[in-house]
């Protein structure tokens, strides 16, 4: 091999290309060892060697011989190719960098800009300052900000400047301005015209490059990292794909026509954080990666592999970075299009047969028609099925025809490629950590975006995206334990081979964020403590020397909720985890601890209430209509999403406190229900949103209660309700009260239904779990009866501050206890404080919680996130939003000869709080201060357990309300 004696080196590392980092003048056979020893070190050793005119001549391989250039660029993209080099060139690079920097530094400091220069820099600012201060002129600043900030002069509504740019001529054309909302939706992120052409250039340069073995061998893997790559090299990749399947020669697909396509489908994908060219790339990788491991071809064909690596191409073209959820909310153009059916993906689907429309472009022009319209109609199914309003269907499907799976059979098989489509497209979580989590900030960061402009749009907010809601562990223990790895088990059940590639990966992560999650809970549990023990310092106590009753700080949520069982075992979505660690946290194996439900993990970080939802629940119900597929394949029921006979039709449950703060918090709007909707109580049609739905339930349930005097259970409305369509009013909603143990029992029957979802088996755990405490507490007060029934003392015969004192001192039996606990929690948990066992309201100080691992540590503000009391406070518990709604507490008595008189029962006084609104923060730091007046206040409710029910309601498209659905 002919090289010459001086070589030029370009060195970069990663990403990050500091071409210039290294350069030298070395003989050419120092850079033939290295290039040699680097390409021999493994497949994440990534040396490219370019000629001068930029041309890429070799990826990892050896130099080709006689190459007429005499200078050559090598990049090495890899820590070890790094070291590697340093090593044989003995030169410390990085000092040297490090020096290189200091000097640069010190001149750009110290060194004065020479006159001229500093002239020139006052000149421009005063012209600046003369452009944004003349009105006549700013014109001309507003037209440079805005081409700067990518904004159309078209959206300018500034009044001088139409006329300005009209006198001037500058625009023969002055469109209305539109509005900045509509602006949003428009604002599609667009590459830039250089940056496409310069892709399509060096695309058109390297096209013909050999890949080496050890890239192609490495592309064949879930570790495959696509940042070190530029986006031509990637195209070259995924040609590699498709020359490595021989789908060119298999399918007369010209060379020339694939590369096109390529090209087109790049230039197709937005410059969005995370929905863009380099997320279609990973996700037709891991379909790769996949079809690899499980030797695809042989058991689907190669037009099967041809159309799933083509869909995954396409998958996502066009993305604007806002999903679905506000598409159909914010009634975009692609929304209305297609009727809310999935408008993305209709619409990725679209851009790719109009990509395929141009006869340059189409890699099927060979095919005869009955061929292209099979291929059009994988792709079609491919594409639309990686909505994620669909998964739940999707994955129903597969499972239940995976026991009889057969390849020969159709339907199964595009089952399956819907399936794999899924599974690449989530894959993220798939590979290793340092190449995932990347990515996982891109979502979030695009997540966040779409959810601030649903707050300034005044639109729903989507929960899993909001930055006030969601941590990046809660957000992938949500995601990944209820969405990803129950599909990921799914495939793998029938792919075994993808257990270890991809299945054990995705629960390896899981583990991951949930310790991170219980870690980041129980630093802010630790700040909170901290600012309830200053808040407490800072304000004189009005307690009673001898009360018992202190404010307590611990992990209220986590002690209540830790004795729900856990559905999510059911849900074969456990830890094999047999860690330490985990097994004193949770004191089992299991990811999720057995006693700590999953949704205890993805609590809501400030509220501390749940936030199950997960983006395919969301999507769900965003998604209002049925759409028909070829995924059915005749085995059982077919649930569509949105169809209100689909994945949602089930029983939900409400605890009081839930129902109560989603009243208070209007969350009843969001959760599908409309303040304008009722619920039937007897005769008597009441708003949810009332007072009066509360004490009017009361009254039917101390009617009840009197009905059947000997009752020991806690009793229970049984709400009918409809989640789904958000924007349905009036719909009426049927109020039962069955309230016994056999009807929480057969609510649980129902749950093995195979239709709940994740979050509905957590909520059916929750009646489950009260079901087991009930039947405990009835032996128990079976045991207690008795001297329930003597003492006296216990009674309470009116309902006036006296009575209520009493019945706080009746809570002493385990009964009256949990009442009090239930409604207690309901202030505890939104001000981040709890009641331990035995009634008892702690003071964090002595808060002896074996779960809280900060008990005594650190009384100062220590950690950085906590700088002030102030600030601190800001990011506590405090309710964020006030409801000016009346809060009232009702006083019920379930039991009369338990704890409170008959005439109690009967009076059911409604005990208001003063002002008849939630406590404002000061007063929230005057309960605190004094808990027992604060008890004093707080009733008890019995609205245990509310059983919400949805009814099977026709949806307006299926009466024919609204037109235009499939
Ligand atoms: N919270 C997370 N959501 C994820 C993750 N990976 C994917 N996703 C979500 O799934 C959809 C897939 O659809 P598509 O638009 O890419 O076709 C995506 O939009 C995300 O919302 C993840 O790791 N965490
Ligand atoms: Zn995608």
């Amino acid at each position: 091999m002919d090289l010459p004696t001086t070589v030029q080196v370009y060195f970069s590392v990663g990403q990050r290309h500091e071409a210039a980092l290294f350069r030298s003048d070395s003989p050419a056979e120092q850079i033939k060892d290295l290039f040699r020893s680097a390409s021999e070190a493994g497949p994440r050793d990534i040396l490219k060697l370019y000629n001068t005119s930029g041309q890429l001549l070799n990826i990892s391989g050896d130099l080709p011989p006689n190459t007429p250039d005499s200078r050559y660029s090598l990049q090495v993209v890899a820590a070890n190719g790094f070291a590697m080099l340093q090593e044989s060139t003995g030169n410390s690079l990085k000092a040297l960098e490090a020096r290189v920097s200091a000097i640069e530094r010190q001149l750009r400091s110290e060194l004065p800009l020479p006159p001229a220069v500093e002239e020139l820099q006052r000149q421009v600012e005063e012209f600046r300052e003369k452009l944004e201060t003349t009105e006549s002129l700013s014109w001309l600043a507003l037209s440079r900000f805005f081409k700067r900030s990518r904004f159309h002069a078209n959206i300018i509504r500034f009044s001088g400047f139409y006329s300005i740019c009209n006198i001037l001529g500058f625009y023969k054309q002055l469109p209305e301005p539109i509005s900045s909302e509509e602006c949003r939706r428009l604002q599609y992120r667009r590459k830039s015209d250089s940056v496409k052409k310069r892709v399509k250039q060096n695309f058109a340069n390297i096209c013909e490059a050999q890949v080496s073995d050890a890239i192609r061998q490495w592309l064949r893997t879930p570790t495959f990292d696509a940042r070190p790559w530029e986006d031509e090299e990637l195209l070259l990749l995924l040609q590699q794909m498709y020359l490595d399947y021989d789908l060119c020669s298999k399918f007369a697909i010209d060379i020339n026509t694939l590369r096109n396509f390529l090209y087109e489908a790049y230039k197709n994908y937005n410059d969005v954080p995370f929905h863009n060219f380099r997320h279609c790339f990973c996700v037709a990788q891991m379909m790769y990666a996949i079809s690899w491991s499980v030797d695809l071809p042989s058991k689907v064909g190669d037009l099967e592999v041809l159309i799933l690596l083509t869909s995954c191409i396409c998958h996502d073209l066009d993305h604007p970075g806002y999903n679905n959820i506000y598409q159909i909310n914010a009634k975009t153009e692609l929304a209305i299009r297609y009727n809310d059916i999935s408008p993305l993906e209709n619409h990725h689907c679209s851009v790719a047969f109009r990509i395929l429309e141009n006869e340059d472009c189409n890699i099927f022009k060979s095919f005869k028609s009955e061929d292209f319209k099979t291929v059009r109609e994988g792709i079609i199914r491919c594409i639309l099925a990686t909505d994620m309003a669909r998964h739940n269907e999707i994955l129903t499907n597969f499972r239940e025809i995976t026991p009889n799976f057969d390849y020969n059979d159709k339907a199964h098989v595009n089952l399956l490629c819907m399936v794999l489509i899924k599974v690449s497209d989530i894959s993220n979580e798939a590979r290793p950590m340092d190449v995932a989590e990347p990515w996982l900030d891109r979502l979030l960061q695009e997540f966040f975006k779409q959810s601030d402009a649903e707050k300034l749009e005044g639109l729903p907010v989507t929960p899993f995206m909001d930055r006030e809601k969601i941590t990046k562990p809660s957000s992938q223990c949500s995601f990944i334990g209820f969405v990803l790895l129950p599909l990921f088990e799914a495939l793998g059940d029938l792919l075994t081979e993808l257990q270890d590639l991809i299945v054990q990966p995705v629960r390896e992560a899981l583990e991951y964020y949930r310790r991170l999650n219980e870690a980041t809970r129980e630093e802010r549990l630790h700040r909170k403590s901290i600012v309830s023990e200053m808040t407490d310092q800072h304000t004189p106590s009005t307690q009673s020397p001898d009360s018992a009753v202190t404010v307590p700080k611990s992990l209220s949520n986590a002690s209540v909720k830790l004795k729900k069982s856990l559905s999510f075992q059911q849900n074969r979505s456990r830890s094999r985890s047999t860690d330490e660690d985990t097994e004193q946290s949770f004191g089992s194996g299991n990811m999720i601890g057995e006693e700590q439900s999953l949704e205890d993990v993805v609590e809501d970080p400030e509220s501390g209430e749940s936030e199950t939802a997960t983006e395919v629940e969301v999507s769900e119900k965003a998604l209002k209509f049925k759409i028909s597929t070829e995924s059915s394949v005749g085995t059982g029921r077919k649930s569509y999403p949105g169809s209100r006979k689909g994945s949602r039709e089930r029983v939900q449950h409400f605890n009081s406190s839930e129902l109560a703060r989603m009243i208070q918090k209007g969350k009843l709007r969001s959760a599908g229900f409309s303040f304008d909707q009722h619920c039937m109580i007897g005769n008597k049609k009441l708003s949810f949103d009332t007072p009066e739905f509360l004490d009017e339930y009361a009254l039917t349930l101390k009617k009840r209660l009197d009905d059947q005097s000997d009752s020991e259970e806690e009793k229970q409305c049984v709400v009918s309700k409809e989640t789904l369509n958000l924007n349905k009013r009036n719909s009426e909603h049927l109020v039962k009260i069955p309230s016994n143990l056999e009807e929480k029992r057969s609510i649980l029957k129902c749950s093995d239904n195979k239709s709940f979802t994740n979050a509905d088996k957590l909520r059916m755990n929750n009646v489950k779990s009260s079901l087991e405490d009930d039947e405990k507490l009835i032996v128990n007060n079976r045991k207690n009866s008795q001297s329930r029934v003597n003492n006296t003392s216990d009674s309470v015969n009116s309902i006036d501050k006296d009575e209520v004192r009493k019945v706080q001192a009746a809570a002493g039996s385990p009964r009256n206890s949990r009442s009090i606990f239930s409604r207690f929690r309901q202030f505890t948990d939104r001000f981040s404080l709890s009641v331990d066992k035995d009634s008892k309201v702690k003071h964090p100080k002595n808060n002896n919680s074996t779960r809280n691992p900060f008990p005594h540590k650190k009384k100062k503000l220590e950690t950085p996130c906590c700088r002030s009391l102030e600030e601190v406070g800001r990011a506590s518990t405090l309710p964020k939003t006030k409801s000016k709604k009346a809060w009232k507490f009702l006083v019920l008595g379930k039991e009369k000869d338990k704890w409170a008189s008959d005439a109690a029962v009967d009076k059911l006084a409604v005990v208001e709080t003063d002002n008849q609104s939630l406590p404002s923060t000061s007063q929230l730091q005057s309960n605190c201060a004094s808990p027992k007046t604060h008890l004093e206040k707080l009733e008890i409710v019995s609205l245990k357990e509310f059983k919400v029910e949805e009814t099977v309601e026709k949806t307006g498209v299926e009466k024919g309300e609204e037109g235009g659905v499939i």
